[in-house]
């Protein structure tokens, strides 16, 4: 896969060359590229914004700059389709589920906004040749894109067939296939402070301690997601769960 992102503050994105991403980075399963939008500026300040048509507080991001950046960065691979993401406070809501359709695009590219935002010819433009979403991370104010790339990338990259050693967590993880929320975990020692871990986890009964942990999960989602409760697939639930 390849990740394009655009910014004004590259340095923003330099926890992708640590960790998981970086990993993936370094043994070519994702291809990164980050880009500073100012190298596609012409006037001598390096302008990228300007003032709002109607008026208004704060400053646009000019369309030239951006188409120019984007010409360039989408037209320069013909043979496989660029998806244009553009995180905005008014973008579709990222899940997982939207996470896994993004890790089948072969080439993403960000266009992470600042100020109050791209002007929104440059999205009109671009759905001309590419696929375009713009993508919200959750409903609180950001200061730019630069943020919720890292989510998304992150969720994505992860993801990606060969990045993470274990495949099977990709599987129970919360939000994960199963829709439930993560059951506690819990390592060595077996009572830390005066906390004891649960007697049923130390068992090495597999079959009570999987019963123990989706009934966590329920509890906890039940108790913090209802949303996502209403979302499950009662065939996927056996008899007790209907309980919760
Ligand atoms: N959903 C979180 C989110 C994503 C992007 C932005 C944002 C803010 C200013 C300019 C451009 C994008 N804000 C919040």
């Amino acid at each position: 896969m390849r990740i394009d992102v655009v910014t004004i503050f590259p340095d923003y994105l330099a926890p992708l060359d640590l960790s998981l991403v970086g990993k993936a980075r370094d043994s070519g399963l994702l291809d990164l590229r980050v880009h500073d939008l100012r190298d596609w500026t012409t006037d001598r300040h390096r302008t990228v914004d300007d003032t709002p048509y109607g008026g208004g507080a704060g400053m646009v991001m000019k369309p030239d700059v951006w188409g120019a950046a984007l010409d360039d960065i989408t037209g320069s691979e013909v043979e496989r389709p660029a998806h244009l993401v553009v995180p905005s406070p008014a973008g579709h809501l990222f899940d997982q589920r939207m996470a896994a359709r993004l890790a089948d695009d072969p080439w993403l590219v960000f266009a992470c906004g600042r100020y109050e935002g791209i002007d929104a010819r440059v999205m009109a433009d671009a759905r001309r040749r590419v696929r375009v979403s713009e993508v919200s991370i959750g409903d609180y104010v950001l200061g730019g894109g630069e943020a919720a790339a890292l989510v998304i990338i992150e969720a994505v990259t992860r993801l990606l067939p060969g990045v993470v050693g274990n495949p099977d967590s990709l599987v129970e993880e919360s939000h994960g296939t199963d829709g439930l929320l993560e059951y506690p975990v819990y390592t060595k020692p077996p009572s830390w402070r005066g906390l004891d871990v649960p007697e049923v986890l130390l068992s090495g009964h597999h079959a009570r301690v999987a019963r123990w942990r989706r009934d966590q999960a329920l509890r906890l989602t039940a108790e913090r997601r209802p949303d996502l409760v209403a979302r499950l697939d009662p065939d996927a639930l056996d008899g007790r769960d209907r309980e919760v």
